[in-house]
């Protein structure tokens, strides 16, 4: 038995490494042991310390030997066909913008129905560390915000900080409230290079210098530098557009954003703003007009919106396995495109009358699927910024065409690094070709076969294997899946009570 353990980590450690496009004396050197000592380990011939497997966790940057609690792998029975109905839930992105944004408060700000998923745990974590006082108050996941009289950036938890990138925005709200602090680097997704200059260019006209040192950002703010013509983004990009909105907010003047992104996080943003008192102008285009205040003390109730990524996840579940699902609270002003993509690739369903979601604003729908026999689209899909089809929805589209007859191309023009993560597709009997870093070709339609397969290192590709996994014949094992968890919440208990056979298991 103890052999058969030390085999089993061995193997994951292998994988890991290998994952990580490591050899074994590299992971050896960064260790500070030797290549055959990292040998002996992957053939389970060593015996091995906590502290020991702690630290080849912590250079292979893997839960797969982390001895933490909680579910890191997915075990994926199938073919799985789904029925029922499930409710979208609200939106990552506008909850990580609105947990940045509440630092722009005095008072207190209370979020309803907020996305309990481990990018929302990271920043809380990183909030608590500064001193902000954060509570769940209920089942419902609404959630409190209680910020101190002043911010104490001392004891920040770097560790939950470089886990995600959304603490980039904290750049907006942090340069009213500090002189210099600094930030560690942001982390997140691994998608290839994705910049922040487009933050500083954006942040510069008032008074925000950064510095790029060893590992985080070293910030300075000049008071008696102020915006005096309108800023105009370089990139139409969603959180460098709320980092302005959110430094315009407590700038008291006009301040005129151009290329700004109109999309679903942004709009949630503006409508909180609204709600603290700040003039938003432009909401829903690509000029925002924002009136700051000096100052923002005011108790504040906000209920984001719910996540068009993830109606797109659960619409591709259901197309992925042939299934009659229907989908409520489906944002259908932030999934148009799609939807209309999807009919034309031939598929049926049923749209009820449009309702307001919670923040008064957001149109939504329920959808109800029909089993649909779907051709390849004749034009590439590629994504745009809104009002075009969702960046991140794109990988979607992969699962999509895999199911439909022919062959769809898809081009994902934005990330360097996530076309790539698609071919895990042909593990699972999938026909995706790696045309370019950018560009892939699907054929379909796909005999889906069980397979074990390493979590990739991207939130929506990770997804789009899940789901792939829900129609494959026979047992399918994904490891390592905070990544799906940083996005999603119970994405696989509320996936079992439409019908699919996901167990999370952990290995040690
Ligand atoms: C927390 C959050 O809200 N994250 C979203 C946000 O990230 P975020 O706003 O951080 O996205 P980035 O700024 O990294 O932009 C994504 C990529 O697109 C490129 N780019 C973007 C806009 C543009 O006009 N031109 C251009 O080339 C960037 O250089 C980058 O490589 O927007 C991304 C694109 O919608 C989404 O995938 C993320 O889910
Ligand atoms: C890329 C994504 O998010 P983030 O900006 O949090 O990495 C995503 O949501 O797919």
């Amino acid at each position: 038995m103890a052999t058969d353990f030390k085999g089993r980590i061995g193997h994951l450690i292998r994988d890991a490494r290998k994952h990580r496009g490591l050899t074994q004396h590299q992971l050896a050197t960064l260790l500070g042991t030797s290549q055959s000592a990292i040998n002996r380990i992957e053939k389970g011939h060593q015996n091995l310390s906590l502290e020991m497997l702690a630290r080849i966790g912590e250079a292979l940057d893997s839960e797969i030997v982390a001895l933490g609690a909680g579910p890191t792998h997915l075990r994926v029975t199938g073919p799985t066909t789904l029925s029922g109905s499930i409710d979208v839930k609200t939106s990552k992105n506008a909850g990580v913008a609105l947990l940045c944004a509440s630092l722009l408060n005095r008072g207190r700000t209370t979020l309803r129905k907020v996305a309990r998923i481990e990018e929302v745990n990271r920043l809380l974590e990183v909030l608590n560390s500064l001193g902000v006082q954060t509570k769940w108050l209920n089942d419902e996941n609404d959630l409190e915000i209680i910020p101190p009289k002043e911010l104490d950036l001392t004891h920040m938890d770097e560790d939950a900080a470089r886990r995600t990138r959304s603490v980039i925005m904290f750049l907006g709200p942090l340069l009213h409230r500090l002189d210099t602090f600094d930030l560690p680097y942001a982390g997140g997704c691994n998608l290839g290079t994705r910049t922040v200059e487009p933050h500083m260019s954006a942040l510069r006209p008032f008074g925000l210098e950064v510095k790029a040192t060893e590992g985080s950002y070293h910030a300075q703010v000049n008071r008696a530098i102020e915006p005096v013509r309108p800023i105009v983004l370089t990139e139409r990009g969603d959180t460098v557009t709320e980092n302005a909105l959110m430094a315009a907010a407590l700038h008291p003047g006009t301040t005129i954003i151009r290329n700004a992104s109109s999309n679903y996080m942004v709009q949630d943003l503006c409508f909180y703003l609204q709600r603290l008192g700040v003039e938003v102008q432009g909401i829903g285009t690509t000029t925002l007009t924002v009136s700051g205040l000096a100052e923002i003390n005011v108790d504040v109730d906000y209920s984001p919106s719910e996540d068009p990524i993830e109606a797109m996840s659960l619409l591709a579940a259901a197309i992925v396995t042939k299934s009659s699902i229907t989908i409520r609270r489906v944002p259908i002003e932030f999934l148009e495109i799609e939807l209309a993509l999807l009919e034309e690739m031939g598929l049926n369903y049923d749209r009820t009358d449009e309702y307001v979601a919670a923040n008064g604003n957001t149109r939504l729908v329920d959808l109800t699927t029909r089993p649909s026999d779907l051709h390849a689209p004749l034009d590439k899909i590629h994504p745009m910024p809104f009002p075009g089809l969702n960046i991140d929805n794109l990988p979607f589209f992969a699962v999509i065409a895999a199911v439909a007859d022919g062959q769809t191309y898809l081009h994902d023009w934005v990330y360097d690094n996530r076309a790539i993560y698609l071919t895990d597709l042909n593990k699972l009997g999938g026909h995706v070709k790696l045309l370019d870093p950018h560009r892939v070709m699907i054929e379909g339609p796909t005999h889906w076969t069980g397979a074990e397969l390493m979590c990739p290192p991207a939130l929506r590709p990770a997804v789009v294997i899940l789901l792939a996994m829900l129609a494959c014949r026979g047992t399918s094992v994904l490891r390592g899946t905070y990544v799906i968890h940083r996005g999603y919440e119970d994405l696989a208990e509320r996936l079992n009570e439409l019908g699919a056979s996901i167990e999370t298991f952990r290995d040690i």
